[in-house]
């Protein structure tokens, strides 16, 4: 196999919508995924396709000369050696397994600096796309997940492999990165497959909290002070990993609790427990309680408790490892246990090409009251939900969960925007949300009801949180070579917006764009040039938002607008040309965001611990008779 030495140039992709990056670093993105697909065509593959891609690496499928499909990972040129080498040492662990639910190991090359991993295909798609498409996945295939992570679990448990001196040794392996994204699932086989090889380790410890060792010398020479595990994605990881515990078979329980948990829940991390408890996802009720025993934190008062909890823990993950027989007799037809309504309003629009959806939050200082990082303040990025990851330590767990699940929004085609406001007699939300394409209405749904619980349960009176969601495809780009020179646009392009009128009557009142004050979150101050006009916009009935983000070199403004009043398209479109013409006099750094909502949807919702109970009936067959 030989590439071209340009390959060398390859370019770390900003994880951010393509949309908002400069147009350089789009180019130079669309550019080397285009190297790597030629560069698979050449090397005899077709139907070369990127399937995904992760923090570490770029992946795709090719099909070979006998028609069979094969998976590329490439490691990011620009990532420290260490860590590409570590798509080496991936391959060498996934070269040692050999399991029905694990895709295997093909090859792994090394082209100047650039490693390939070649493995098979795991056939289906992710659990993280397949709970965006469809929600809370059937209680059924819940359950089908389970016992298939549990086989593989158990498999990693009990690995054995031959030693140097002819006999085999048992050498417990952990995955350490179970998450929905890291599992493939195909609908029609039902079959699961677990991916993602790159934090997977040799365990330190068995299930035992026992030192892995076949004999006194593998005893005597085994770092015991150093875990020589890998973080793996801190939304699913359990504390033990989090807190850098020596590497255990304990940890793939975790990345599987945590996992189910989500998919069951429809969530994009561990988080919510608290506030939305296994036991209120209509689940068995004996696999409720092995996913709460799992799912619970480490941090009990007194040390007594934490024993116990850790001990029930202990319980809870061999239990789930070895009820899998049971787990299969289980009968489990889909049951509609209660009805999902939208607890606020989510409109049906239309769009002729597809969203790429962003979310921006203003108003965010209530989480840093609950400790949250104080270096936020440096982070001048507009999608600064995406950092959260980093600074989700001295965090609450329902803090967690509540921004995971606010930025989880942006994966659907919608925009608009919500107001949550904690206030002493209970929490209000004041919501304007389109979701351009249904067949994502029962996930939004379920999205939208899991932030509104979380926010309840969030022990706050007073405050309020903002959330904007627009379209990276409308974003405005200015570019400058350096922060001495002002932005300039050639020619001034139209800021869209939708007109829907809504007479006078209805509306009720608006909320201003000024009636919270500054947001101390926000480090931009606009110049007066542009003030005058978004003061003016302000009057005008409409809803939607702008939002500056000034970078070095780089100016962006995200909007979304909808006017309200058709009477004033002319007065509404001179304002918002007005902002455009004076973007030279805008000095600094950082964010400034303004956002208009209507009031008219406002919604109270009682303060709750959590949701509650909900378990799937013992027996569903009188369940369906009485229904
Ligand atoms: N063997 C495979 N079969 C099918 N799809 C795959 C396979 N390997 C990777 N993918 C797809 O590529 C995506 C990224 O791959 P992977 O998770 O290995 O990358 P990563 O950079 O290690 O990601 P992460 O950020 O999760 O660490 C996966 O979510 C999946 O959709």
């Amino acid at each position: 196999m030989a590439l071209e030495s340009n390959l060398k140039n390859f370019y770390i992709a900003d994880e951010q919508s393509i949309y908002l990056l400069s147009a350089n670093d789009a180019k130079k993105l669309r550019d080397w995924v285009e190297l790597c697909k030629t560069q698979l065509q050449k090397m005899g593959y077709s139907q070369v396709e990127m399937l995904g891609k992760g923090a570490y690496g770029f992946v795709f499928v090719g099909t070979d000369k006998n028609q069979t499909e094969r998976v590329f990972k490439f490691s990011r040129i620009t990532l420290p050696q260490n860590v590409r080498e570590r798509l080496e040492e991936e391959g060498y662990m996934l070269n040692l397994l050999s399991h029905p639910n694990i895709p295997g190991f093909i090859a792994f090359e090394n082209i100047k600096k650039q490693g390939i991993l070649v493995m098979q295909r795991g056939q289906g798609i992710d659990l993280h796309e397949l709970s965006k498409l469809r929600g809370r996945l059937p209680v059924n295939t819940v359950v089908k997940i389970a016992i298939q992570l549990a086989n593989i679990i158990k498999y990693l448990r009990q690995f054995t492999m031959l030693s140097v001196n002819g006999q085999y040794e048992t050498k417990p392996i952990v995955h350490g990165d179970i998450k929905p994204s890291n599992l493939m699932w195909d609908e029609q086989s039902e079959v699961l497959s677990l991916i993602d090889w790159g934090s997977c380790v040799f365990a330190q410890l068995d299930e035992n909290a026992q030192p892995i060792a076949n004999n006194v010398m593998e005893l005597m020479s085994a770092d015991m002070q150093n875990t020589n595990a890998r973080l793996g994605d801190v939304y699913f990881i359990g504390d033990d990993q989090l807190n850098g515990g020596l590497s255990n078979s304990r940890f793939d329980e975790q990345g599987a609790a945590a996992t189910l948990y989500a998919i069951a829940s429809n969530q994009n991390c561990r988080y919510g427990y608290n506030a939305i408890p296994p036991s209120s996802l209509g689940l068995p009720k004996a696999f409720a309680q092995t996913l709460t025993h799992l799912l619970s934190d480490d941090t009990k008062a007194n040390v007594e408790d934490n024993i116990k909890n850790v001990q029930a823990k202990q319980k809870a993950g061999d239990q789930f490892i070895q009820h899998v027989q049971q787990m299969e007799s289980w009968f489990l037809p889909e049951l509609k246990l209660q009805p999902e309504s939208a607890y606020i309003p989510i409109w049906n629009k239309r769009s002729e090409s597809k969203l790429d959806t962003v979310v921006y939050s203003s108003r965010k200082s209530f989480l840093r009251q609950q400790g949250i990082h104080s270096d936020l303040h440096s982070i001048k990025d507009a999608q600064l939900d995406k950092y959260y990851k980093n600074y989700l330590q001295g965090m609450g767990d329902n803090e967690k969960a509540f921004v995971a699940a606010v930025s989880r929004l942006s994966e659907f085609p919608i925009v608009g925007g919500f107001a949550i406001h904690w206030l002493p007699d209970g929490m209000y939300v004041d919501s304007n949300l389109n979701l351009f394409d249904d067949v994502y209405r029962k996930s939004v749904t379920e999205t939208v009801n899991n932030i509104i619980d979380i926010a309840r349960a969030l022990d706050l009176r007073d405050g309020t949180f903002k959330s904007c969601l627009f379209d990276a495809k409308n974003t405005i780009h200015v570019e400058r070579k350096n922060e001495q020179e002002h932005f300039e646009l050639k020619q001034i392009p139209s800021i869209p917006f939708e007109v829907t009128h809504v007479p006078q009557m209805e509306e009720g009142k608006h909320h201003s764009y000024f009636e919270d004050g500054d947001d101390p979150d926000e480090r931009l101050q606009l110049p007066k040039q542009i003030m005058t006009h978004i003061v003016a916009l302000n009057e005008i009935r409409h809803t939607g938002c702008i939002i500056f983000e000034v970078l070095p070199k780089h100016l962006k403004i995200h909007n979304y607008y909808n006017l309200l009043d058709k009477t004033k398209v002319t007065e509404f479109e001179f304002h918002l040309k007005g902002i455009l013409t004076n973007l030279k006099y805008i000095n600094g750094i950082g964010v400034s965001g303004f956002m208009k909502l209507p009031y008219k949807d406002a919604k109270m919702f009682a303060y709750q611990d959590c949701r509650a109970e909900l378990f799937y009936p013992q027996n569903p067959k009188l369940f369906i008779q009485n229904d």
